[in-house]
Parts: C-alpha cells; structure tokens; sequence
C-alpha cells in the first residue's frame, strides 16, 4: 500500500469508481469505433482524441470550418480511447440525421443525462415519446399569436435597458459591458415573458440571476468530461451520487451543485406560485406567460399526457438555461458587428428612424418584421456566428447517410454514402453547414447582411434537403428537438435593437481587443484571455435626438 499515492489509499471507493468509469468508457467507445474509409483529421492523442480540439476555447470554431474545408460533408473525429464519432456537415446527411431519420439518431445520451442530473425531466432530458408528449404539450406557448401578444412586454424590458446605459452615458461616452446588460435583458424576458414574474431589479445581481449567469460558462470549461455521465447514473440511487459529488475537491464542480440547487429551489416556487395563481383564476397579469399555457395545456390533458411536478420543474429551469445566454450572446454579436461596421450601423439607425419617427412606443410585432435591413442583419449574423457551434446526435440502430456532395474515402474511391454503426456519435457541424461554400458560394464566410436583399442562390432556395427551420440555416437546427424557442428568440433580438439603435452609438474600444471563444456556446471575451468571465466592452455615445 505505501507504494500507492495518499490520495488513493485515501479515497480508495472514489478511485475505484473512476477506475470503473475509465473502464466503461473504454468498452464503449471501442463499440462504435469503425468507421472505415472516412478520412478525417489525426487524433491529437489516443487518451482525448480530437474532443480538445473541437472545444479548444480560442481555436475550437475555426477548427471545425478547417476540417469542413479539408474533409467535406463528412469527416471522422477521434474520441476518447481510440473511439471515434462523425462530424456532419453535408446538407442531406444533416435532413436525414435531424428530420427524415430522427427517430434512429436520437439525441446523445450523454448530453441527455447531463441535462437530466442538472434540471430533471425536461425537453432537454427527454427522448422518445416522452420528449414527443413534452414538445406538444409546450408548442403553443411559442406560436407567433403568442409572441405578438408578448411583444410590448418585450418593448418595456428593452426600454428599461436602454434608460440605464443612456444615463451612463449622459454626459461623455463611456465603455460599457455590453454583454452583462444584455445577458440581465434576456434573464429578464423569459422571467416575465417565460414565468411570469420579474428576476429583479436590472441593476442589481440577485443570487439567482447570478447562478443561471454562471451555469453555462461551469458547463462549457466541463464539457469534455461530459462523455463520462451516462456512466454516473449508474453510480447508486440519487442522494448517494450526490454525496459522491459532495466528496470531490473540484471548485467549479462544487460552484455547479450549487447552481443547480439554486436554480431548481426558483423552479419550485415559480411553480407553486403558478399554479396557486391558477387555482385563484388570478388572470390579472401582463398577458399569458409561458408557463401559465402549459399549465392550463397539463390541466386539460388527459391522464396520459399529463406532465408530472418534476416534469414541469424541470421545464422551467431548461427555459432560463436555453433562453439567456444564447439570446444575449446572439444580440451581443450583432451589436459588436455594428461596431466594427459603422457603416452599416448607420444604415440600420437610418431604417428604424424612418420606421419609428422617434416613437418607440410604436414599435410592434407586425412593423418589426418588416424592416428588410435589420431581418437581413439579423439573419446573417445568425449564420456566420451561429452562438452554439455544434450539437450531437447518437444511432440507435446500424444505418446509412446519403451525401447531396460525395466524398473521396480513404482508399481513393467516391463515397455516395456513409456506413455508420449502432451507438455512433454524430456531431452537427451547424458551423460548417453555415459555411459551406457549396451551398452558400465562395463568400460563405463573409459577413454580409446584404446578400439577403436579393434573391439567394438556387443551392440555398432549391435544395430540398436544407431543412433548418430558420432562414435555411442550422443555427437552430432542423426536425424534432429543433430550437423551440427561435422566434421568441428572435423577437428579442428585434425589439432590442430597435430601442438602442435609436439613441445609442456603438463602437469599437481603441485600447481592447475583443474575442470570441468557443464551447457550448460562443462566448464574447478579452482577446488572450483565458478566463471563462464573459466582456463585450464598447464604446457607448448617447446620440442627440
Ligand atoms: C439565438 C438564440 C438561440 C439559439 C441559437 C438556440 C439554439 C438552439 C439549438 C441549436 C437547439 C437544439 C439543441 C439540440 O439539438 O438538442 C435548441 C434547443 C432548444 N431551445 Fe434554443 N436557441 C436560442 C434561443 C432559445 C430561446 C429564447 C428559448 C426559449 C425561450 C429556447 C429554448 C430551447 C429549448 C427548450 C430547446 C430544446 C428543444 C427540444 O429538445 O425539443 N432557445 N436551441
């Protein structure tokens, strides 16, 4: 025993449970590790494969475009132990994989079970039909009578917001954190717009709006480690794995039980005050929340059908997660865009002005969709910077993937389609999709809003294949678990910047180089900095109106 470091003899139930993981995995990953003749990249080591690679946090988004490049519609990525999943791209390969054969590929369990041990039982966690009977149950909260109705609501939020930065900015332009506002924005509209109740004061952090801040950014440094929770179900009933988790010394673990705590106890007592509200017939509210439609939908279904308590607790705490930071992340990246292009900011100030004649309280849901310029920003920056790069998908049985572009194999002959074996990992290149020069043309990766002032070309509007359920595009992917969320999404992106473009200018700071760096999602920072703490400093000038 002496020979054997303290920390194992000390902890000799824990190592061997990670020995047993280590194990597991092993087995597993060495199950679905043919995929013979596609090329793709080498592994940057037998133990990690290319999972580093893909989430390298400054590097991570050009590496995928690199290897779309260089591969094609379909390339192979190492995984852990020598294992190896698929990396998709090609526009049929993806219709089959999310929408023609989306009952083969299901979500990646990994990624379930993570969503399962964070939130519990919802749409993120689910599969199957228990995740059909959710996604029905949740659907028309989102229809777009809904989001007209929510619209003013949306106004109002974005009004606060722009009444805080303008009184910073009163007297001299000022450098301002434009990401921490826009993240406390979009908390905000999926409280009131999501819950029905406000998340707090916008300029003051509350330990909840603190928690929800920092769940992505925990996920994001955890990801890689992710592959290993399928195993961790497994680990014993709940409050023993709880313990287990309690018993390691990892900071940003012990920040991420504490995140989930928080968040769930909200979850619990937005619920009980929903539907004490709804027993009370207490309709007295701005408009019809999400919650409070899924509610009346549960109440009205039958016995079946019917979500249980931690189904819906589990709903709500997906809603904050999904809603927040890919919602103020996506607006961020278009305010940082104007900033770069002061020419198309003005252009766009020039548009709302003339739609809005400096009355904002004008602005609704109708004449928000008709502003051709801002939709065409809107939607490019959507393309070029997708916030979540890629997502995966795992095959429930042995299947084929036709490719609308073949590729050459290893062994030098064309390949039409792809073998792919039970139990695969299939990562969605949405980043690649949007880029791909065969679809979108040579300057695929150029930002340019103006390409949607004219008719797109026939390999974007023809290809029946291209199924996103947004703007031909796989920024909120396509089929079954598409984004629920998108025009809700959307929307917000809208109304904010109709409210700030009026008043506010942006630009660039002379002094700071700002950066985006890859993960579950992409993240605004400062350039060379490693840190997981999200900046977006502009410079902010109120303009005289
Ligand atoms: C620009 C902002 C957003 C982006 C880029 C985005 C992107 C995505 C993507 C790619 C997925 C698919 C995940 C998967 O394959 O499992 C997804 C799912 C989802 N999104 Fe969004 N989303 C955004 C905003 C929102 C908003 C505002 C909401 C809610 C109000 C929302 C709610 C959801 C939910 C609940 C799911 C899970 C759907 C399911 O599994 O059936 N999202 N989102």
């Amino acid at each position: 025993m002496a020979l054997l470091p303290d920390f194992v003899t000390g902890n000799a139930g824990l190592c061997l449970i990670a020995a047993s993981c280590i194990g597991a995995t092993w087995l597993y990953y060495r199950r679905a590790s043919t995929l013979p003749n596609v090329p793709g990249p080498p592994p940057s080591s037998f133990l990690t494969g290319n999972l580093l690679d893909v989430v390298a946090p400054a590097t991570g988004r050009d590496w995928l475009l690199n290897v779309s490049t260089v591969y094609g519609g379909v390339a192979k990525l190492g995984t852990l132990f020598g294992g190896h999943s698929l990396l998709v791209n090609d526009p049929r390969a993806l219709h089959q994989v999310l929408v023609k054969d989306q009952d083969i590929f299901e979500e990646w369990s990994a990624w379930t079970t993570t969503n399962s041990l964070l939130f519990g039982p919802g749409l993120l966690a689910t599969v199957g039909s228990q995740h059909k009977k959710q996604r029905k149950m949740l659907g028309p909260a989102f229809s777009v009578t809904h989001l007209r109705v929510m619209t003013p609501m949306f106004v109002s939020i974005a009004r606060e917001l722009e009444t805080h930065i303008s009184s910073m900015v009163q007297n001299n332009p000022q450098e301002v954190d434009m990401i921490g506002w826009l993240t406390r924005f979009a908390l905000e509209a999926i409280g009131r717009g999501g819950m029905g109740r406000s998340f707090g004061n916008m300029t003051e952090a509350t330990i909840f709006s603190e928690a929800a801040k920092q769940l992505t950014a925990s996920l994001s440094v955890m990801s890689p480690g992710a592959t290993l929770t399928p195993f961790f179900k497994y680990l014993g009933p709940p409050q023993f794995r709880r313990l287990l988790l309690k018993s390691i010394p990892w900071s940003l673990l012990q920040r991420l039980v504490d995140i989930v705590d928080i968040m769930d106890d909200e979850a619990k007592k937005i619920l009980a005050e929903q539907q004490k509200d709804l027993a009370n017939h207490d309709t007295d509210k701005d408009g019809e929340d999400i919650i409070r439609i899924l509610l009346r939908a549960n109440q009205a279904s039958n016995e079946e059908e019917r979500m249980t308590e931690e189904e819906l607790v589990a709903q709500i705490s997906i809603l904050v997660f999904t809603a927040m930071d890919t919602t103020s992340t996506a607006i961020a990246r278009v305010l940082h865009l104007l900033a770069l292009h002061p020419d198309v900011q003005e252009k766009l100030r020039a548009e709302v002005i003339e739609a809005y004649h400096h009355q904002d309280e004008a602005v609704d849901f109708n004449n928000l969709s008709a502003l051709p310029y801002m939709d065409a920003i809107i939607k490019e920056t959507l393309r070029v910077y997708p916030p979540i790069p890629m997502m995966f998908r795992q095959t429930l049985k042995d299947t084929v993937l036709p490719l609308l572009h073949p590729i050459t194999g290893e062994d030098g002959k064309v390949m039409n389609e792809v073998h792919v074996e039970k139990g695969t990992d299939i990562v969605v290149n949405i980043i690649g999709a949007n880029h791909n020069t065969k679809t979108w043309g040579k300057d695929a990766s150029e930002w340019k809003p103006e390409r949607w002032l004219s008719d797109l070309p026939e390999s974007v509007t023809k290809i029946r294949d291209l199924s996103g359920v947004f703007a031909h595009q796989m920024t909120f992917i396509a089929g079954n678990r598409s984004c629920i969320g998108f025009n809700f999404a959307q929307l917000e992106m809208r109304v904010v910047l109709a409210i700030l473009i009026q008043s506010l200018e942006f630009s660039i700071p002379k002094d700071k180089e700002i950066a985006w760096n890859s993960g579950l999602l992409m993240t605004p920072v400062l350039e060379g900095s490693s840190s997981i703490h999200t900046q977006l400093p502009l410079i902010v000038k109120k303009r005289k109106i």
